[in-house]
């Protein structure tokens, strides 16, 4: 690719402004498909642009894409803002026919097709060059960490799988996944590596170089995207768990090694950024977040309700805890920890990726300090989870797995998570909380296995953890 930038002068971004008539329409329609579009279950009727900047120029003619950047609010208002990378053809060749997003039905472009760019590797390609050259177009600020090259010979292919967010992988060298629904501020998936990174922790890819947006109005740049290397050959710990199940296998000795990850993350991010002593105030505070949370829950999804009682008492044993004088160390954690975040390399290593934090969680309460034990409640979950994903349902697996990450975690740290059972059981129960939400939103037909763990601690279950 050319050394010479090769964008055209940035249109100027004219915040509220009504998408182009004609491209309006395709978004209302298109939008609501996506797995990362949170505004599901209300219908959505308007569209408008925050930004807009031209990285290449529309086609007048012939084949030449043209690419168009954009952060529009869509949702009910004051609505969120996505970003999308939308590509203009005349005509779209059949590979990027699944990337279709509408005609044009007006104006100097009618009848030409946009698309979802990132499914087209001229546009993607650009991205990466525009990281490597650190370009600014518009409000658009392409950075690169260090003065290290960056490869920039391998061929980008979107990941297919559905996911809150959208990567591309570069041939097996980067993996630059853009934020679609994005706030001003700091963004902890790029905030936490590069805490991690600076502090010498292995255990999770350090950012290569990231997209940020500043807007006229807004006090903070937008965190559009993060470039990190890909681990080349790594299993997530998802797919290894399941494979494991389907041949009746055990899991605990990889559960265990997680749990040491796990720990040394937990371990430099408290070495890295501050921590904060959790007492009566802060945990009536924070007991008090998850009662409210409890509630949008049982209003959202009615199969909540005859559990309610139950789930709540696991929170205010926790405010009775505190109220007897019981403190607790509270650190920046991953927030949202589960086997899918899991990297497992070809050398038998653990890595941790997506520091985002619960997609739903403004993005305030996702950056404070928490205690550790959450992104333990997380995992436990996620044994949970996938012992329930296929069928039979193996008694003992998911108990095993559980108790050895514990066992892990305990060795790294010097403090083992099961000492701490009413903690554990509020934790998992918000985590278990939450679930029931996004499945509700997103996967109804797995509702059924966080609604299992519903009935188990909102009948008090505490100990679980053998
Ligand atoms: N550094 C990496 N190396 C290899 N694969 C990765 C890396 N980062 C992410 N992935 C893959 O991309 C997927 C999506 O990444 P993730 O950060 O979890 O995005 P999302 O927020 O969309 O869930 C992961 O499940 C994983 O398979
Ligand atoms: O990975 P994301 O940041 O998109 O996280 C969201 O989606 C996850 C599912 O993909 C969801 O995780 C839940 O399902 C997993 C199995 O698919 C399971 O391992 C997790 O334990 C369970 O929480 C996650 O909660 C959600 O935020």
């Amino acid at each position: 690719m050319s050394e010479v930038s090769p964008y055209a002068p940035a249109r100027s971004a004219v915040p509220g402004q009504t998408l182009p008539a004609s491209l309006g329409p395709l978004l209302l329609d298109w939008l609501p498909r996506r797995r990362w579009f949170a505004g599901k279950g209300s219908p959505l009727s308007h569209v408008s642009v925050v930004a807009e900047t031209e990285l290449l120029p529309l086609p007048a003619s012939g084949n030449q894409p043209g690419l168009v950047h954009l952060l529009v609010r869509a949702g009910r208002a004051p609505g969120d803002c996505y970003q999308l990378l939308l590509g203009v053809r005349r005509t779209l060749p059949p590979h990027l026919a699944p990337a279709l997003v509408g005609h044009l039905h007006h104006g100097p472009f009618a009848g030409a097709a946009v698309y979802d760019a990132l499914h087209d590797p001229r546009a993607t390609g650009l991205l990466l060059e525009a990281l490597r050259s650190r370009a600014r177009v518009g409000g658009l600020r392409f950075e690169r960490e260090g003065e290290k090259p960056l490869p920039l010979d391998g061929a980008p292919r979107l990941i297919t799988s559905e996911q809150s967010n959208s990567s591309v992988v570069y041939g097996d060298a980067l993996i630059l996944k853009l934020l679609r629904r994005v706030t001003p501020g700091v963004n902890p998936d790029l905030e936490l590596p590069l805490a991690l990174a600076r502090e010498g922790c292995s255990r999770v890819p350090a950012p290569a170089g990231w997209l940020t947006a500043d807007l006229p109005g807004e006090a903070e740049p937008y965190v559009l995207a993060v470039l990190q290397p890909f681990l080349r050959g790594a299993d997530d710990g998802w797919q290894l768990a399941l494979a494991r199940l389907a041949q009746d296998r055990d899991f605990t000795a990889e559960a265990r090694a997680l749990g040491h990850a796990t720990a040394e993350v937990h371990l430099s991010l408290a070495r890295a950024l501050p921590t904060v002593t959790l007492g009566r105030a802060q945990l009536s505070q924070m007991v008090e977040g998850m009662c409210e949370r409890l509630d949008a829950a049982v209003q959202a999804v009615p199969a909540l309700v005859p559990y309610a009682d139950g789930l709540r008492s696991a929170y205010t044993a926790l405010a009775d805890l505190a109220s007897e004088g019981r403190t607790w160390t509270a650190q920046r954690i991953h927030g949202d920890l589960h086997l899918g975040q899991c990297l497992r390399t070809p050398d038998g290593e653990w890595s941790l990726i997506d520091f985002e934090g619960e997609p739903s969680r403004p993005l305030a309460e996702r950056r404070l300090e928490q205690p550790a034990v959450r992104d333990v409640a997380g995992m436990l979950r996620s044994f949970d989870y996938a012992a329930h994903a296929g069928r039979p349902w193996p008694p003992g697996w998911a108990d095993a797995c559980r108790a050895a990450f514990c066992t892990g975690y305990a060795e790294a740290t010097g403090s083992d998570p099961r000492t701490d059972p009413v903690m554990l059981r509020a934790c998992e129960t918000e985590k278990a909380v939450y679930e029931v939400v996004y499945e509700a939103r997103h996967r109804p037909d797995w509702l059924r296995v966080p609604l299992a763990a519903i009935q188990r601690l909102s009948a008090g279950a505490t100990g679980e953890v053998p």
